[in-house]
């Protein structure tokens, strides 16, 4: 099944055209990484599937259903994604987030056990504010997985974390894809994690889907990895 469809994405900002007819599908199920350069348009399209950012044209299908024609409260129900940290992360503690947010999204994951499989245990007490920015984001991680979403959307979910916890990260996102045949979308400039991690890549450059191909595609097609494919197809 579909997920995501979108069908000739058009997006500027004033006269910066920055997607310029993108074209992308996700089915259940997938990892899909989206990579390409600085300002190439990957946190643009990302908030346009989380569904915060509008477009000028185009057709953006999630679940199938064009997100212009549709009730989006119903949409938003089934995704999860990882936002700047609000004010008010700032006068709560670690686990009293992690409760708040439980008790907003009714889930039946249990705390003690996000708090161990995020190894938040040492942090749990401190305010959210008071932590280091690669445990905020592992904390905002661990906010977005408490919904069980059909649908992931990450933006650079491994920036600034460092090898442990990449891996920890990781382990939860391809558990959580087997064991709920979610979705998940992210972007990252690592392209070990890519070729490592993701079914598929969408390399955006001049606004377009320059290439959209399985990982394994990219590799038999004579690339020696990923990081070699990006190299060559993207120029400075
Ligand atoms: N709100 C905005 N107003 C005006 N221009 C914007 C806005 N958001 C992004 N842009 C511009 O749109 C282009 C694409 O930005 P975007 O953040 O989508 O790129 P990106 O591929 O995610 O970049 P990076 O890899 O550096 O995070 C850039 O030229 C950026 O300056």
């Amino acid at each position: 099944m579909n997920i995501v469809e979108v069908h000739n994405l058009e997006k500027s900002y004033g006269s910066n055209q920055v997607l310029r007819g993108l074209n992308f599908q996700a089915q259940a199920g997938e990892i899909i990484g989206v990579i390409g350069k600085n300002g190439a348009g990957k946190s643009t399209f990302l908030e346009i599937l989380m569904t915060i950012k509008e477009y000028d044209a185009g057709h953006v299908v999630l679940f199938q259903k064009d997100i212009q024609k549709s009730n989006l409260e119903q949409i938003r129900k089934q995704i999860s994604v990882v936002l700047q940290p609000t004010q008010f992360y700032k006068t709560l503690k670690v686990e009293e987030l992690l409760k708040l947010f439980k008790a907003y999204y009714q889930s039946n994951i249990e705390i003690h056990q996000i708090i161990k499989d995020f190894q938040l245990e040492p942090h749990r007490k401190k305010y959210f504010d008071k932590l280091s920015g690669g445990w905020k984001q592992i904390v905002s991680l661990a906010i977005a997985f408490l919904s069980d979403p059909k649908l992931l959307i990450l933006d650079e979910p491994t920036t600034g974390l460092d090898p442990h916890m990449r891996n920890m990260l990781w382990t939860y996102i391809t558990n959580y894809n087997s064991r709920t045949d979610g979705t998940v979308i992210l972007t990252t400039h690592n392209m070990e994690e890519i070729e490592m991690y993701c079914d598929k890549v969408m390399l955006i450059n001049n606004g377009i889907n320059e290439v959209f191909d399985t990982t394994s595609g990219i590799l038999a097609s004579g690339f020696p990895s990923v990081h070699e494919f990006y190299l060559q197809k993207v120029s400075i």
